[in-house]
């Protein structure tokens, strides 16, 4: 079986191209693929955040499918950067710069972007759609929709936004000390066990705006634990960013999102109807080439993986440290 690893931002994948297979793997076994091959200890040389699952579209004017399980097995309806490395494996696949890429919720536009360095390709996706309704996340708390509100239960001093993009986001603003403190894995943690509030689950994001167009997003993902990025809580969050911002912030305009794992570029729009979307700007690089034995990695054997590694990782580490 032919692997990919690849990153946006850090944030990691297998991406796996079910059409290169005799037989596609069922959902049970791809729970069970992405719960061995995804583990940071024992999963495939040093695991990774999921997997991304390319597969046929039987929708029009679509180059393929898109797939999103997370670590633990359970699959998301949408993953930003993992989206980039789809789109940059569909573009090597059919030849073509700009196209569709069907997802749970949305066929989305993918976009090559102009290489962020020599050697560091880069990719514009859509994020959407987007809901404020908190049946959407699902999210079951005293009210239909959480916009820089309190809710006491899950923190006595921050103000918390709730939004599907369509995964659900928790979102809060906070000062430096907060972003880098221990609650936000404590709000994290609690919300994705048993809890009345979000039943699957949620990805929760702490956010501290560093000047009039950047912000720094630190993000605890559902399925997954703490990421380097995480590109689908970039975009919300740079979303909460302009509709809070009292029109500092503007729609339209280029926002600098920094993440452990490097740095986006997000654009917020508003399209005639009122609906919000926002478009995700950044690396889609390729780190190997893996072969594997299916039968293997289905057992979580991967002492005859074979990992040949492309030249990229270096010049994305160059390019973040050109930017630091
Ligand atoms: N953990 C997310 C899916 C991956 C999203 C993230 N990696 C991204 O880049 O958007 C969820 O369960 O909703």
């Amino acid at each position: 079986m032919q692997l990919i690893k690849v990153h946006g931002s850090e944030n990691d994948f297998f991406l796996l191209d079910q059409t290169k297979l005799e037989v596609a793997l069922s959902d049970k076994q791809l729970k069970e693929l992405a719960i061995k091959m995804c583990n940071r200890i024992t999963g495939l040389h040093g695991g990774s955040d999921g997997i991304l699952v390319v597969d046929h579209s039987e929708h029009s004017g679509v180059l393929g499918q898109m797939r999103v399980i997370n670590a633990d097995g359970t699959e998301a309806s949408m993953c930003g950067n993992g989206l980039r490395t789809v789109g940059r494996y569909l573009e090597k696949e059919y030849g073509q710069t700009t196209f569709k890429v069907e997802t749970m919720h949305a066929d989305l536009k993918v976009e090559k972007a102009p290489d962020l360095k020599s050697n560091v390709a880069a990719y514009n996706v859509e994020i959407s759609p987007v809901s404020f309704m908190s049946e959407t996340l699902p999210m079951f708390l005293d009210r239909e929709t959480l916009v820089d509100d309190y809710v006491p239960e899950f923190s006595k001093t921050l103000k918390f936004s709730a939004v599907s993009v369509p995964n659900p986001h928790l979102i809060a603003f906070v000062d430096h000390e907060t972003l880098e403190g221990p609650e936000l894995e404590k709000i994290a943690t609690y919300l994705n066990g048993e809890n009345p509030y979000f039943p699957d689950g949620v990805n929760v994001s702490f956010v501290e705006k560093l000047d009039g167009h950047s912000i720094f997003v630190r993000t605890y993902e559902r399925g997954v634990g703490f990421t380097n990025a995480c590109g689908t809580a970039m975009s919300a969050s740079s979303l909460m960013f302009v509709m809070l911002s009292d029109k500092q912030v503007p729609f339209e305009t280029e926002i600098n999102v920094r993440n452990p794992g490097g740095m986006v570029k997000t654009v917020v729009h508003q399209n005639d109807n009122g609906e919000y979307w926002m478009s995700l700007i950044g690396n889609a690089t390729n780190v190997a080439n893996v072969t594997v034995d299916l039968a293997d990695a289905m057992n979580g054997d991967y002492s005859h993986a074979k990992w040949v590694p492309t030249n990229e990782q270096e010049n994305y580490l160059e390019f973040i440290s050109s930017i630091r």
